[in-house]
């Protein structure tokens, strides 16, 4: 997979993309990270990429002629996916990282100043993603937040160090707690299923767990999820677990 970053601040990838996960994926071809300060682009012999917005009002907008040219300059057969970060785009999740992680040809165009010529939006760019309802100063962080869980999806990105399938929300649900040594800390134990070697049942305290969990933080989740007659037994005997509980 092949990822450009349009950035007026390259500097800021520099420990993000050659650390930890995506370093090594890298390292291994996996992936191949091209940032680009789009500055370079400009028409202008000062290099200015921003401009005041028509109709007055605070703050700079970024021009659309340094950007159209960077990505034009991207020569290549398949047309990439060229997505804007934007507090207005469609709101980031995992299945949209799924389907991210499926392209040969990314570019991401990180925003800066009060936003972005309107035909960038329009004639430039394939998608617009928002990673949260609040705004940054730019599109950077959220670049590679995007970034990062794309990557962690390529096939042998993760090495055998673990698996993404029963990550937190690519079930739909919310993953199970996690234990390791010692068996017991300062008093606390870990769950004596866990010990017990019991492959099924470890897979079924698992299910169970994750449902328990995402019902209690999540039930949004549960609600989009087509139950399984398994999840349906488990669910009902959280259920009469919780009513026993919740007994005066
Ligand atoms: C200060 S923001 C501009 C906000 C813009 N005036 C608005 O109200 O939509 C500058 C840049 O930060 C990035 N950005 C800010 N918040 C973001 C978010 N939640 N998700 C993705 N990108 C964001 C975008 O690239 C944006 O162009």
């Amino acid at each position: 997979m092949r990822i450009d970053i349009l950035t007026l601040f390259p500097e800021m990838f520099a420990g993000v993309l050659s650390s930890s996960i995506l370093g090594k994926a890298r390292e291994k071809e996996i992936v191949d990270f091209h940032v680009t300060n789009f500055r370079d682009f400009s028409e202008s012999k000062h290099g200015t990429v921003d401009d005041t917005p028509y109709g007055g009002g605070g703050g700079m907008v970024l021009k659309p002629e340094p950007l159209f040219r960077a990505v034009e300059s991207m020569a290549g057969e398949k047309k990439p996916r060229v997505i804007l970060m934007c507090p207005q785009g469609v709101p980031y999740n995992q299945k949209l990282a799924e389907e991210l992680a499926k392209e040969e040809h990314l570019v991401f165009v990180c925003g800066h100043y009060e936003g972005y010529d309107e035909r960038i939006r329009e004639h430039l760019v394939t998608d617009e993603i928002s990673i949260g309802d609040y705004v940054l100063t730019g599109g950077e962080l959220a670049a590679m937040v995007v970034i990062d869980s794309v990557v962690r999806l390529q096939p042998g990105a993760l090495g055998n160090q673990t698996s993404a399938v029963e990550d937190s929300f690519s079930t739909g649900l919310l993953e199970y707690p996690h234990y390791t040594r010692p068996a017991e800390f300062r008093g606390w134990r870990v769950p004596d299923v866990l010990l017990s070697g019991h492959h099924a049942n470890i897979v079924k305290w698992r299910l169970k767990e994750s449902l328990r969990r995402t019902s209690e933080r999540r039930p949004d989740l549960l609600k989009r999820l087509e139950l399984t007659a398994e999840m349906k037994k488990l669910l009902a005997e959280l259920e009469a677990e919780k009513k026993i509980t919740d007994k005066p």
